[in-house]
Order: structure tokens, then sequence, then C-alpha cells
């Protein structure tokens, strides 16, 4: 649906020439969520901006459904990117119109009757669940429903991608769960290919089948979510991660000294990785059974993504040296990531 081929975009200021986007290319599907993380100044904005060319590429191409933007003039442009909608993270509604006129917006040049886009706009409101807000202004709106009208608003002309430039970011994390909620239902119901630009890897976590991770403007490693997470490759990828929960803390602590990292003769302090289809087996209580060895949990963490669970566990293993061996054997054969972190 979406297909970059080595997009680089190069913004020339006083201060010299500044690379935000080196050579990225990405294939998005029809109808996956896609998520892009990245720390602040990675490139994030002028790459999602390069898809819709509101930022035009310095170099390579972007195709969208099939039509390569980057060949096509500036009337064209306008037509296409109709199919193409956008979200902000400060919602850039018009303060001076209502909640309905703010949708109705971008149906000034559709070709439906008015009655048909009265309709459009009411089933538009229904969906984002502010019916009952049509005659409100921007001003007297939450942040999450700011947010739900600016959705209704990009959906207006039946997009077939919507593009959130971190739509999520200036929400708390409740009002956050409820637009992501959202725009999975939009996702699912619609059929709309979604990409989603973060710095929150709660946002990836919750709703991207697939993400890639940039660093100073490239893309670094890229792969299904579950995958990402559970076996990253790249620092950077470690990092957001480890943002996502506490249990590499463990680093820290070993390092410090700390009283909770201290092992006894033939112990072994390991982290155990749970992935979705072995999580909550019980090999923990299994190792005492089996091969009379004790694990002791220091601490751990489960999280859900996109509804499967996986868990990290840092524990202390000790037990007979032959029985330790099986242990081992036996937890890398049901398929759980295990680093050994001291021993
Ligand atoms: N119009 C512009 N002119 C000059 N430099 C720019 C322009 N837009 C972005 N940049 C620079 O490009 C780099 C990437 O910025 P970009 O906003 O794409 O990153 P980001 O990952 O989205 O970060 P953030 O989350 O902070 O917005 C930064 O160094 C930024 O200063």
């Amino acid at each position: 649906m979406i297909k970059l081929e080595k997009v680089s975009k190069t913004f020339r200021t006083g201060s010299g020439e500044v690379h935000a986007v080196r050579e990225v290319s990405l294939n998005i599907e029809q109808g996956e969520i896609f998520g892009i993380i990245g720390f602040s100044g990675a490139g994030k904005s002028t790459l999602v901006r390069c898809i819709n060319l509101l930022e035009r590429p310095t170099e390579g191409t972007v195709t969208v459904d099939g039509t390569e933007l980057t060949k096509l003039d500036e009337k064209r442009l306008r037509e296409v990117r109709r199919k193409i909608g956008m979200i902000f993270q400060h919602f850039n509604l018009l303060r001076s119109r209502t909640v309905y006129d703010n949708i109705a917006f971008p149906l000034k040049k559709s070709s439906l009757s008015k009655e048909e886009k009265h309709k459009k706009i009411l089933s538009l409101l229904e969906l984002v669940g502010l019916s009952d807000k049509k005659d409100a202004y921007p001003s007297q709106l939450s942040g999450g429903q700011k947010q739900r009208v600016a959705i209704a608003r990009a959906l207006a002309n039946d997009p077939k991608v919507l593009l959130c430039d971190e739509a999520t970011s200036a929400l708390d994390p409740q009002t956050t769960k409820s637009i992501l909620h959202l725009l999975k239902q939009v996702n699912e119901k619609l059929g709309i290919t979604i990409v989603i630009i973060t710095h929150e890897m709660a946002v990836v976590k919750d709703i991207c089948d697939r993400v890639a991770i940039m660093e100073l403007g490239r893309v670094v490693e890229e792969g299904a979510t579950e995958d990402v997470f559970v076996h990253p490759k790249e620092k950077v990828t470690k990092d957001f991660i480890s943002t996502a929960g506490n249990v590499d803390k463990i680093y820290e602590l070993i390092d410090e000294g700390n009283d909770l990292t201290k092992l006894q003769e033939g112990e072994k302090m390991v982290m155990l990785t749970y992935s979705a289809n072995n999580a909550g087996e019980p090999v923990i209580s299994y190792l005492a059974e089996a091969f009379d060895v004790k694990a002791n949990i220091i601490y751990g963490n489960i999280d859900i993504l996109k509804g499967k669970t996986i868990g990290k566990l840092v524990v202390t293993l000790s037990g007979k040296p032959e029985n330790m061996e099986k242990a081992l054997a036996y937890i890398e054969e049901r398929k759980v990531e295990l680093e050994v972190i001291k021993a």
C-alpha cells in the first residue's frame, strides 16, 4: 500500500545541511498498523510527512496505493492526498468552527450532495463517539475529544491511509488508550492502513502489527512488533524496550553490588523472556519438581503486546551443578529465551 524507496530529506538551513531522513526504504502492507518509533530528532515526523509529500523528499520515490506520488504535479497531488488522512499531536482543529463544521471542512470539494454530506458527518460523529458534541467548539472539548474530532475529519474523504504524527503524545495514559482503541476500530471496521509515529513504546505495544525503529534519519531495525520486542538487535531498540519495563534495571543493580544481586556459591542469576507461545507455562515450578533446582524470583514484568503476553523474569537458580545444567537445557528446550546474567 505504501512503498518508500531510498527516501532522503535534507533541509538546508543557515547553519548548514540537516539530513533529517536518510535512504529509508519501507513497504507498508494494505490493512496493517505500522509503527515508526524513535527518540526526538530521529526523523520520524519528516519521514511521515514524506509519505503524503507535505515534505517533498530530496531523493527517492514514494508510492501510495499504486500511484507514485513523487512524480505528480501539485494539482494531481492535492487530489491523491485526499485519500491520505492525517492527524497531529496538537489536533490542528479550526477553533472558530463547531465540531460539525470541522468535520465538514474537508468535504467542501467532495462530489457528495448536501444531504449525503450531512449523513456522512453524523455517521463519523457516531463512529468517534461524539454525536452529542456536534455543536460544541474545540475549546469546550478535552484533549481526547479534540483528537476524536480530528480523526473524524481525517476520515471524511474515505481515505485508504491514515497517518498519525504523535497523535497521543499530548494525552494522558487513559485517554491514549481510548484513542488507540478507536484507531484499532477504524483499522478493523474500515480497513484503513494506519501509520503511527511515536516515541512511546506503549503505543507500539498496544496496536502496531509491525514497527520500524529510527535513529539519526535511518531505519535501523524493522519487523513484527512481537519479534522486535522479544529479540531486539540494535541498542536503540533495547533502550526503547527498557523504557517500557523495569527488568533491565537488574544490570544497574549488579554494577552497584546491590544486596539483591548477591549470589551464594553455585547459584546463577538468569533473565528469562517468555514469548507469546510459551508465556505462562509453569517452567519455574517444573524446575523444582523435575530437577530439584530452586528458582527465586527477584523481579519480573509481564507485558501485553497486542493482546499476547510477553514476560520477563529475573531469577536466581540454585541446585547441584549437574541438575542446574539439566534445568538450563530444559528452559531452552521450552523456547524460553535464557540469559545468564551473573554466575
Ligand atoms: N523544516 C525544517 N528545517 C530544518 N530542519 C528541520 C526541519 N524539520 C525538521 N528538521 C530537522 O530534522 C531532524 C529530524 O526532525 P524530525 O522532527 O523529523 O524528528 P522527530 O523524530 O519527529 O523528532 P520529534 O519527535 O522531536 O519531532 C531534526 O534535526 C530537526 O531539527
